[in-house]
């Protein structure tokens, strides 16, 4: 079980001191709990890993892991930045309270509208992505009379150990600028030569849900050295240096991830000794988590319903959400820990495999294993849903998208309300 699940000394499970069951009860279900001190533990955890890193840095939380206004409240009142990948990301950062130096703007096709929106909150940094993007902005600045801050995205290069869909720093990758073809040298050129941009440094991201601290390593040498030809090519000086996020977190106990400050230490003392070679200033350090702010704090309640068994074939145990409020498992074929919330210590002797509601074969949320036995009515906990469940949720079969409650010091406040059936033809005509 993750280190970070609470159990009540009767076997039941609790989030942020709230009895699963009360909160099911309460709420209903499919419902995502989040248990905030976890995740305030993990903003603390990144900015430990960076107290000692001279220049200083930022802890941008990744907004797409769960893009919700109580989010970026949260993030702003513990004082970290965040990015954004669209304009309504955006829009929902602004409307939580960030203030916009702390926003970033990420995306490998930012539309006009959108670069124009965050030229006008004048926000933190602009991470410039591809060529159409530098023509595009260049354009919007010079209309508004303006400059705005950039960094270049390099695809730097390595290839994440991860799912080849969340691999993002391979050389083929649609993100960012390849090192290899002198592409990235170009985009930099055409930034500095353009009065619009003041370019504040440069930007990786090798990938998600990563374990492997070597690739960070990797992408850090890499960047430094990138930092130091670009200083005598161009007499280009980076401010700072970002270094994304992707660092990976337990769903399941073949999971093992180190803690945040351990890595940013790390990756922080590999920077300082790479620039003290390079004979470079040391740039800020910042860094990029999602997953690992937000994953292990979420837990969602379902309810279980039907069952199936066909002896010697399959047995289905289904539950009253599904792909529609977690479609990780059938994309990625990702894994996670299923928990009777009555009984966590129930032993696991059933061989089952836990399916959603949905029209479809593939809408499978834990593949067969060994499980507690699931009776109708009882409160399934599915662990570590905290990140791109709720953000990738869809209405599909039309289901509306799960309330969401916050758990913190045994109280509870519900911060997204249940979809209803009305909310889901709001838009139609
Ligand atoms: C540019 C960038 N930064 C940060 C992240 C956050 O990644 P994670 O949620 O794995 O930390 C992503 C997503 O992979 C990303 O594309
Ligand atoms: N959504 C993905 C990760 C993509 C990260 C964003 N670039 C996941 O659930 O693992």
């Amino acid at each position: 079980m993750p280190n970070k699940t609470e159990v009540h000394n009767n076997g039941q499970l609790k989030i942020g001191g709230v009895p699963a069951l009360n909160l099911a009860e309460k709420y209903g279900t499919p419902l995502i709990a989040y248990d905030v001190s976890a995740i305030k533990q993990q903003i603390a955890s990144f900015k430990k890993g960076l107290a000692n890193y001279p220049a200083g840095g930022r802890i941008i939380y990744a907004s797409k892991a769960f893009s919700a206004l109580a989010m970026y409240r949260l993030a702003a009142k513990e004082d970290i930045g965040c990015d954004v990948v669209s304009g309504g990301e955006l829009y929902a950062a602004l409307a939580g309270g960030m203030d916009p130096e702390m926003i970033e703007f990420h995306g490998n096709n930012k539309l006009p509208e959108e670069l124009e929106y965050a030229v006008k909150q004048k926000i933190g940094c602009i991470v410039v992505d591809n060529f159409h993007e530098i023509e595009l902005l260049d354009k919007i600045l010079a209309a508004h009379h303006t400059t705005a801050k950039v960094a270049l995205r390099v695809a730097p290069g390595i290839e994440a150990e991860t799912h080849k869909y969340i691999a993002t720093g391979q050389s083929n990758s649609k993100f960012g600028f390849d090192l290899d073809s002198g592409q990235a040298q170009q985009a930099l050129k055409a930034l500095l030569d353009s009065p619009h941009f003041d370019v504040i440094g440069l930007h990786c991201h090798i990938g998600s849900q990563i374990f492997n601290a070597e690739g960070f390593e990797m992408a850090a040498v890499k960047m430094v050295k990138l930092m130091k030809r670009w200083s005598e090519e161009f007499g280009f000086s980076a401010r700072i240096l970002n270094l994304g996020g992707g660092f990976g977190i337990h769903y399941t106990e073949s999971d093992q991830p180190l803690k945040p400050e351990i890595i940013v230490a790390s990756l922080s003392q590999t920077v300082q000794t790479e620039i003290q070679k390079a004979g470079l200033e040391l740039p800020e350090l910042w860094v990029e988590p999602g997953r690992s702010l937000v994953g292990e704090a979420g837990t969602t309640l379902y309810t279980v319903g039907s069952t199936k068994k066909v002896p010697g074939l399959c047995n289905f145990v289904a539950v009253d959400g599904g792909m529609g409020d977690n479609i990780r498992p059938a994309l990625y074929g990702a894994a996670y820990t299923a928990l009777l919330a009555k009984d966590t210590n129930a032993p696991r002797n059933e061989l089952a495999t836990i399916v959603g509601k949905y029209c479809e074969s593939g809408d499978v949320l834990v593949q067969a294993q060994m499980l507690p036995k699931f009776h109708a009515d009882d409160i399934l906990a599915l662990l570590s849903t905290g990140a791109y469940g709720y953000s990738m949720a869809s209405n599909y079969n039309r289901n509306g998208r799960p309330a969401v409650v916050f758990c913190e010091k045994a109280k509870d406040q519900l911060v997204i309300k249940r979809e209803s059936y009305a909310d889901m033809l709001r838009n139609e005509l």
